[in-house]
């Protein structure tokens, strides 16, 4: 069974494309710059080479078109025809309350991801682009949604509610949601696996750290806290958003500045985080090269970074009594080993000792940056938030044919 796992974006969307017999990746890439003036499609077929096309892609349904067409070329391709596509699997943040696992997309499932936009207006509404283009384009085709609020269903109430009138969470649903469980969920699991210790013994942080970066502490294998929100916006400083602040900064700015709801949560999202501190970039590659240049400004965006990422673990510590081990992954956590350094470096007293030069290896697969003697141990997992969706997906569509 082939299967497409599509991640979209309200400006780009990511694809791969898997042969579920031996999980192989058959061809993977990313359209960016949708809606803008000239957009991209860089396409990667395995065993061939990489292409990258430039041309007007307006909205989602060209996205996919372009898609297909390419999965199916001639030269390019890697399948006959879009018949050889089984079913689709779509990766969507916020599922809610409703959602406590994946899902056959219905209209039920539609209706309910329609109702949680407010609730994750910069994601859902790019979810729910990528389906209907989907149904468009493979009409007749499963597709299945796998969300990123799932994993942290399991989050308790004193973990999950906020600390404001009730009536906001009886008429709203108004409570801490969280993201990237897909992804906390893998490193989870692989960390066990590669420590050789059953899950449900273990007290582990995970750190996903990519654009958009959160901290979950995991107990026994299922969610206890996890540092996004209700919206993707809480928790740590990432690369364009705040993460945690006052929320009294939010109505005092808004009323200096006579911002508007649309505004202020555009300047809290969009044009926050790394970017606003270094003035230069989003990109940690960027903000470490200013760093090691001694550019003030990155230089403090990378310790403001960094000491809000230190402050998180030590909470989860705080929050499960205890930690045996913690987990980087994502774009900034599998690369940036100078930020895992000085988080570690300053982490003693939990009984932390790095491997210095093992922090320093380049790999793709899960390995320790901690002496194995440490008192926690450190790994680095690489994250495959796709493989996950197209387990699931694969799994929900064997049920419906079987
Ligand atoms: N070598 C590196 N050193 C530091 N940061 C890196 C490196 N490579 C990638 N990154 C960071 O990873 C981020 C992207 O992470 P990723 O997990 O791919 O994000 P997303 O899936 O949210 O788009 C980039 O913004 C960049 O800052
Ligand atoms: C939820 C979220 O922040 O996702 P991303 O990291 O892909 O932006
Ligand atoms: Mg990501």
């Amino acid at each position: 069974m082939n299967i497409l796992v599509i991640n979209s974006g309200s400006s780009s969307l990511k694809y791969q494309l898997y042969n579920m017999t031996d999980e192989s990746v058959l061809a993977k890439g990313l359209v960016e710059r949708i809606g803008m003036d000239s957009s991209i499609l860089n396409h990667k077929p395995t065993g061939k080479q990489e292409v990258t096309e430039v041309s007007e892609i307006l909205e989602h349904n060209t996205a996919i078109r372009k898609v297909l067409a390419i999965l199916t070329d001639k030269e390019h391709g890697v399948i006959e025809s879009i018949k050889e596509i089984n079913a689709v699997g779509h990766r969507v943040v916020h599922g809610g309350e409703y959602f406590k696992a994946s899902a056959l997309v219905d209209a039920d499932a539609k209706t309910k991801i329609r109702q949680l936009f407010d609730l994750a207006p910069l994601h859902n509404p790019a979810a729910m682009m990528g389906i209907s283009a989907s149904e468009t384009n493979m009409p007749g085709v499963p597709q299945v949604v796998v969300f990123d609020t799932a994993f942290h269903q399991t989050m308790p109430e004193k973990a999950y509610m906020y600390a404001i009138p009730r009536v906001l969470y009886n008429k709203y649903k108004v409570r801490r949601y969280g993201a990237h469980g897909t992804s906390h969920d893998f490193v989870s699991k692989a960390a066990a696996e590669y420590l050789d210790r059953p899950l449900e013994d273990l007290k582990i942080i995970t750190c996903h750290i990519g654009n958009g970066a959160s901290v979950t502490a995991v107990q026994g294998g299922v969610s206890v806290d996890t540092s996004m929100g209700m919206t993707p916006l809480e928790g740590l400083m990432m690369g364009t958003r705040s993460g945690d602040l006052d929320p009294a900064v939010v109505p005092y700015v808004m009323n200096k500045e006579e911002l508007s709801v649309g505004e202020v949560n555009s300047m809290l999202n969009k044009h926050s985080g790394l970017l606003a501190i270094s003035g230069v970039s989003s990109d940690m590659r960027d903000i470490i090269d200013g760093a090691e240049k001694g550019e003030p400004n990155s230089t403090l965006a990378f310790e403001m970074y960094e000491y809000r990422l230190r402050k998180y673990i030590g909470s989860y510590a705080a929050a499960m009594n205890g930690v045996d081990a913690i987990v980087f992954t994502a774009g900034v956590g599998e690369n940036a080993s100078l930020l895992r350094e000085r988080v570690l470096n300053n982490l003693t007293f939990l009984g932390i000792e790095l491997d210095a030069e093992a922090n320093k290896v380049r790999s793709g697969d899960p390995r320790r940056i901690s002496t194995a003697d440490s008192k926690v141990q450190v790994l680095v997992v690489p994250t495959n938030e796709e493989l996950v969706i197209a387990r699931d997906t694969h799994r929900i569509v064997q049920g419906i044919n079987g």
